[in-house]
């Protein structure tokens, strides 16, 4: 008996479609399997097309707020505290595609400090001549030099020969960066990308899991920050758990490397250059190359991955019991992504213009020549005098507070960066009140409208105080929107 088919019998076309009376079974399980496919792809369209119809119906009245700053201010981090605060178990679904994130951000730091170290160790030849019998038999070679003593002085030679064997015992995890990478991307790559980081589309998340990772089952859970394994499954793309795998058996090594006077002795003199997040896994590798790692909300916060375009993200927001939908966009801030923008500036209601203050001491990938506090101060030039915008609410957060503070601490001079900062003092205080000055400038100078900037010191990994803040800026946005609402 033939099993029955989405094919009708009166229609033409599923008669035309139907199948030969010779089939066989092998014919049949493949075009059972067709069929399913396309009633849920169909099933798909039709979910996809009434949402679309919703939204537009919901449409008016919502509130549209665009985030926007240059590469690394944090707008994505932003957002998720945005996600974390109105949806937080879209969150927690889509924890285990940031597992790929965090190891890719691992894979890619230690890649960078070998890199680095390169031109240290070339000097030193022979040290690839090592005897066999050192080797481990996983694929994993062990060294038979000594550890180092953290912080403890060590001979050049010895230390050229304990990086030579840590690289070649990273190899094989250093040689899945490119995998890892076009996983995320989806194999899309895109120019200007100088550090080798991984650009993604909106709704990656959901096609890293779909494409990559296969099946993933989640129960829902109660307690949206309680991460735990029956909460979710392990990853089953074959990459994810042989990256897992390959940290597990590295982590002694990726520990030696990260505490090794050479790489410490770079990092003071500042010839060792690592971003936030290196540092925030490494330090944290214990923890992640564990079997059993499943990324944190913490670890999720500091995952970087690159935007690309613009992303939506909605949720509803509810104030004195009337609810109210806010489309938040998250856009790509790279030089190259920019031009994205504009087609979002039409009817927005307020814009969040996240600038890092902390990177007074960095240059645009984009450009190595432009200070990043210069490029911010241009963009925000840009934007305040934009006539698309000039009745949105703007506030502004001097963001990455908290890498400034860390900055000032370790003795980094302001003036060596930006000389107009002169003999001021270089404390904390006196760093954010003068960012601050300067922002305040550009606003005033180009605020033919005379609306009010709302500034806010923050640090977006710091997710009470971030959310604290997000209630206050929902409730100036608020205030705006009713009087707005009002005048109609
Ligand atoms: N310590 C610290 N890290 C931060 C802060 N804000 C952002 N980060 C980190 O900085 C990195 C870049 O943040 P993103 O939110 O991805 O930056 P973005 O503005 O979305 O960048 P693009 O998408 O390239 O435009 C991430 O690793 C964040 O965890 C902060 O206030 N403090
Ligand atoms: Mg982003």
């Amino acid at each position: 008996m033939r099993t029955p088919s989405i094919y009708s019998q009166d229609d033409p076309i599923s008669a035309a479609l139907k199948p030969s009376a010779t089939e066989t079974d092998q014919e049949r399980i493949a075009r059972l399997e067709a069929e399913a496919e396309a009633k849920r792809i169909s099933e798909q369209i039709d979910d996809d097309l009434r949402e679309e119809r919703e939204r537009l119906r919901r449409r008016k009245g919502d509130v549209k707020l665009l985030l926007l700053g240059q590469a690394e201010s944090g707008k994505s981090t932003l957002q998720k505290q945005f996600q974390l605060m109105y949806k937080p178990n879209s969150l927690d679904q889509e924890r285990a595609s940031w597992t790929t994130v965090v190891y890719f951000n691992v894979v890619h730091s230690l890649k960078h400090i070998l890199s680095i170290l390169e031109s240290w160790d070339d000097s030193l030849e022979g040290v690839n001549d090592e005897p066999s019998s050192s080797r481990r038999g996983n694929g994993f070679d062990q060294s038979a030099t000594p550890s180092p003593m953290e912080g403890s002085p060590i001979d050049e030679a010895t230390g050229t020969l304990q990086i030579a064997n840590l690289r070649r015992r990273l190899s094989p995890l250093i040689a899945t960066d490119e995998q890892l990478a076009n996983r995320l991307s989806g194999g899309i790559t895109v120019s200007g990308s100088g550090k080798g980081s991984v650009f993604v589309r909106s709704g990656w998340q959901a096609r890293t899991i779909e494409n990559a990772l296969g099946r993933i089952k989640k129960k829902p859970s109660a307690d949206p920050e309680q991460v735990s394994r029956a909460s979710v499954e392990e990853p089953h793309d074959p990459l994810v758990k042989e990256v897992g795998r390959m940290l597990q058996l590295c982590e002694a090594d990726i520990h030696e490397l990260w505490n090794h006077p050479i790489v410490k002795s770079l990092m003071t003199k500042r010839k060792l250059k690592l971003d936030e997040w290196s540092e925030f896994f490494l330090r944290h590798i214990h923890r992640v190359a564990a079997p059993d790692y499943i990324p944190s909300t913490d670890d999720i916060l500091h995952a970087r991955i690159q935007t690309m375009g613009v992303a939506e993200h909605t949720f509803d927001v509810n104030l004195h019991g009337k609810n109210v939908t806010w489309h938040l966009f998250d856009v790509g801030g790279a030089r190259g992504q920019r031009h994205t923008w504009v087609p979002y500036f039409d009817d927005a209601n307020a814009i969040i213009f996240v600038a890092p203050v902390s990177a007074f001491d960095q240059y645009l990938e984009e450009d190595p020549r432009t200070n990043r506090i210069d490029d911010s101060l241009q963009l925000f030039t840009q934007i305040c005098s934009n006539a698309l915008l000039k009745n949105v609410h703007l506030v502004l957060f001097l963001n990455k507070t908290d890498i400034l503070r860390a900055k000032l601490e370790r003795g980094l001079r302001v003036k060596k960066y930006i000389t107009s900062f002169g003999d001021r003092s270089n404390d904390y205080e006196t760093v954010v009140q003068y960012f601050r000055a300067h922002f305040l400038q550009v606003h005033r100078k180009n605020n033919e409208n005379r609306r009010v900037l709302y500034t806010h010191f923050t640090s977006v990994v710091d997710t009470k105080a971030t959310q604290r803040i997000i209630g206050n800026v929902r409730d100036s946005i608020f205030r705006g929107y009713l009087q707005s609402a009002a005048l109609v």
